[in-house]
C-alpha cells in the first residue's frame, strides 16, 4: 500500500516520524486496525496510508497501535458528552518533562478511550526547583541582571522548545514568561523573597505545563480546557509553601468542573500543587510534591471511580530505589499503609495525599508513565492481609531526637500534657514518641518546619521552653527507618530486623510502634541508615526463603 496523506494528518503530532514526502514511518511488529482491515507490520517494512479525504489519528491501545478515523474520534467525543467524568489521571514532572513526553502522555490518555478523564499536571521536569532557585538569585543579583539568571534562561528555553516541537503557538505561554521575568525583577527590587511571593513564583511551572498540554490535546483533536486550581475553588489555609486544603473546596470544585463539563465536554487539564488562600486570596502551594494531593482532592470532589497517579517508577516500591536498586513494586496497599509510608518519608507520594482518597473510598492506582504495561500499585480501603508481612521499608534522614526527663515537679500525666502543650504552642508536629514513667523521647523533622538557616535557632528555642519543666538532651543527624508491615506479625518482624541490625553492629536509639498498627519505626544514626535499609531489604525481600510471601518479584 503506497499511500500519501492529507494535511491535518495527526500521526506526526502523536509521536510518529513523518518524512519529507508526506508518508509516515510506523513502528513495526504492531497490529494496526485500518480501513483495509487488520494489518500487522512486520519488521523493517513501511506502511504508507492513503488519507486523501480523511484525517486520521494513531492511538496506542494496550500494546497495539490503532489507526482511528476522524469520524471515530468525533463519535468518541460525542459519547463522552453523554457521560460523566470518570477517572483522574495525574502526571508528575518526570512524566511531562519534554515535548516527547507530552506526546506520550497524550497517547497514554488516548489509550483509555472509554474513560472521561480529568487531567492534573505538575510542572515540567525540575521547573519548580529552578523557579525557586531563580527567585533566590534575584534577591541579590540586581534588576538588570535578572534576564541573565541561568535558571530563568533554562525555564524559557525548555518551554519555548516544547511549544515549538509540539507545533503550537508560542502565544500560549509568552504572557506567562513575560510575567515571570517581571516578577523576578520585582523580587530584585525588593531584595526579598517572602513565602507568599515564593508560592506565586512556583505557580508559573504548573500554569505553563497545563496551558501547553491542553493546547496540544486540542491540536490533536481532543477537546480540552486548561484550569488554574486557584480559579476553580481549591481553597486552602494561608500557610504559604505548605497550605492545607479546606473542606469548602470539594463543593466549589465539583460545581465548576461538572457544570463546564456538561456544557462543553472539554477534558479539564488542571494545575497540580496550587490553591488559593482563604483569607489572602493569594496563590498558595500544597508543599513539595503537592500535585498528588490536588489529584486526590479533585477525585473526591467529583466522586470519580479511580484516581491514577502516573510516575517514573513501576508503582510504590519496597524501598527508595535510589538507596537500594533492588527495590521492587508493591502490588497492593491500604490507604493506611500508603499514608504511613508517605508520612514517614517515601518521596513517591505527598504525605497528605491519601486523606481525600481515604475519606471518599476512591481507589488510587500508582502507575509508571514510562512503562504503562506494568500493573503498578493499587491502594484501597482494605486488602487481604492474611499473607501480608513486610510491605516496604522507608527512610527519613536528618531528623532530631529530643530526650526529655521530668524534673519531678509534675506527675506523669501533667508532664506529658505540658510537653505536648509546648509543641502545640510552637506549632511543631512530632513523628515518633516513646515514653517511660518520667521521661519521653520524640523525633522532630526540622527541615519540614524551618528553613535551614533557622533550624539551630528554633531548636534552641524549643529546648529553652522544655527546660522549664525537664532536663533535655538533643541529638541531631538521626534517621527513622520505618518498617511498614502487618503488625499482627510484629514479634517476627522485629526479631528479624534486630538480627539484621545486630549483624551490622548497629544499636537502635529509639523504637516506636504507632497505633496505626502498620508501622514499626527504629531510629539509628544517619551514617548507618542507608546500609541498614539495604540489609533489611535483602533480609525481608531478597533472601526470604518464602518468608515474605507477598512482595516476591
Ligand atoms: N518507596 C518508593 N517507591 C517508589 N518510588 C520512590 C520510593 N521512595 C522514593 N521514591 C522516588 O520517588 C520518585 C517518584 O516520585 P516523584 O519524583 O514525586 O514523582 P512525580 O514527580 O512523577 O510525581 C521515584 O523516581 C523514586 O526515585
Ligand atoms: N511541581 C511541584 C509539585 C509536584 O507535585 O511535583 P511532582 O509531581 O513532579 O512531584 C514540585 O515539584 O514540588
Amino acid at each position: 500500500m503506497a499511500i500519501s496523506f492529507q494535511m491535518g494528518f495527526q500521526g506526526h503530532a502523536a509521536g510518529f516520524r513523518r518524512d519529507s514526502h508526506g508518508s509516515i514511518d510506523l513502528p513495526s511488529n504492531r497490529n494496526y486496525a485500518t480501513e483495509f482491515g487488520h494489518v500487522k507490520i512486520s519488521s523493517k517494512r513501511r506502511l504508507f496510508i492513503c488519507l486523501q479525504r480523511r484525517s486520521w489519528r494513531i492511538c496506542c491501545r494496550r500494546g497495539a497501535s490503532t489507526l482511528v478515523r476522524k469520524e471515530e474520534i468525533e463519535r468518541r467525543n460525542a459519547d463522552r458528552c453523554e457521560e460523566q467524568l470518570s477517572i483522574l489521571m495525574k502526571f508528575g514532572g518526570s512524566s511531562v518533562a519534554t515535548a516527547e513526553r507530552m506526546r506520550e502522555v497524550a497517547n497514554l490518555i488516548l489509550s483509555y478511550p472509554d474513560e472521561r478523564p480529568v487531567i492534573v499536571l505538575s510542572a515540567m521536569g525540575k521547573t519548580t526547583n529552578k523557579l525557586i532557585q531563580a527567585g533566590e538569585k534575584a534577591v541579590n543579583c540586581g534588576v538588570c541582571n535578572v534576564p541573565g539568571i541561568d535558571e530563568l534562561r533554562s525555564i524559557i528555553d525548555l518551554h519555548l522548545k516544547t511549544v515549538n516541537e509540539l507545533g503550537i503557538d508560542e502565544a500560549v505561554i509568552s504572557g506567562l514568561l513575560e510575567d515571570l521575568e517581571q516578577l523576578l525583577k520585582g523580587i530584585a527590587v525588593m531584595k526579598e523573597l517572602t513565602a507568599r511571593t515564593r508560592d506565586y513564583l512556583a505557580s508559573f511551572g504548573e500554569c505553563m505545563s497545563t496551558k501547553i498540554f491542553a493546547e496540544y490535546l486540542n491540536k490533536i483533536g481532543i477537546k480540552a480546557r486548561q484550569y488554574d486550581a486557584f480559579d476553580i475553588g481549591i481553597i486552602t489555609t494561608d500557610n504559604f509553601t505548605n497550605a492545607d486544603i479546606l473542606d469548602v473546596t470539594y463543593s466549589t470544585v465539583a460545581k465548576t468542573l461538572l457544570e463546564d463539563w456538561s456544557n462543553t465536554h472539554e477534558i479539564p487539564v488542571v494545575t497540580g500543587f496550587l490553591g488559593k488562600g482563604f483569607k489572602s486570596s493569594a496563590v498558595t502551594t500544597l508543599g513539595r510534591g503537592g500535585s498528588d494531593l490536588t489529584a486526590t482532592a479533585i477525585g473526591k470532589a467529583l466522586g470519580l471511580r479511580e484516581i491514577q497517579v502516573w510516575k517514573d517508577v513501576d508503582g510504590i516500591l519496597t524501598c527508595d530505589p535510589n538507596i537500594h536498586p533492588q527495590a521492587m513494586p508493591v502490588p497492593f496497599l491500604t490507604f493506611e499503609e500508603a499514608a504511613e509510608l508517605a508520612y514517614f518519608g517515601a518521596q513517591v507520594l505527598h504525605p497528605q495525599s491519601m486523606g481525600p482518597a481515604r475519606e471518599s473510598g476512591i481507589p488510587v492506582r500508582v502507575k509508571n508513565s514510562y512503562n504503562p504495561k506494568a500493573p503498578g500499585t493499587l491502594i484501597t480501603k482494605q486488602r487481604d492481609m492474611s499473607k501480608a508481612f513486610v510491605t516496604s521499608i522507608i527512610l527519613k534522614s536528618s531528623i532530631t531526637i529530643l530526650d526529655i526527663v521530668s524534673t519531678k515537679m509534675l506527675g506523669r500525666y501533667g508532664f506529658l500534657a505540658k510537653v505536648f502543650s509546648i509543641f502545640e504552642k510552637l506549632g511543631i508536629s512530632v513523628d515518633c514518641v516513646a515514653s517511660s514513667e518520667i521521661s519521653i523521647s520524640l523525633t522532630l523533622d526540622p527541615s519540614k518546619l524551618w528553613s535551614r538557616e533557622l533550624i539551630h535557632q528554633e531548636l534552641d528555642h524549643v529546648v529553652e521552653e522544655l527546660e522549664k519543666i525537664a532536663v533535655v538532651h538533643l541529638f541531631q543527624s538521626r534517621s527513622i527507618i520505618s518498617i511498614i508491615g502487618n503488625v499482627q506479625c510484629s514479634s517476627l518482624i522485629l526479631e528479624k530486623a534486630f538480627g539484621v541490625l545486630r549483624e551490622n553492629g548497629v544499636n537502635t536509639q529509639m523504637i516506636s510502634q504507632g497505633a496505626s498498627k502498620v508501622n514499626m519505626s527504629l531510629v539509628v544514626h544517619d551514617s548507618e541508615a542507608k546500609d541498614c535499609v539495604a540489609s533489611l531489604h535483602s533480609a525481608f525481600f531478597e533472601n526470604t526463603n518464602g518468608f515474605n510471601h507477598e512482595a516476591s518479584p
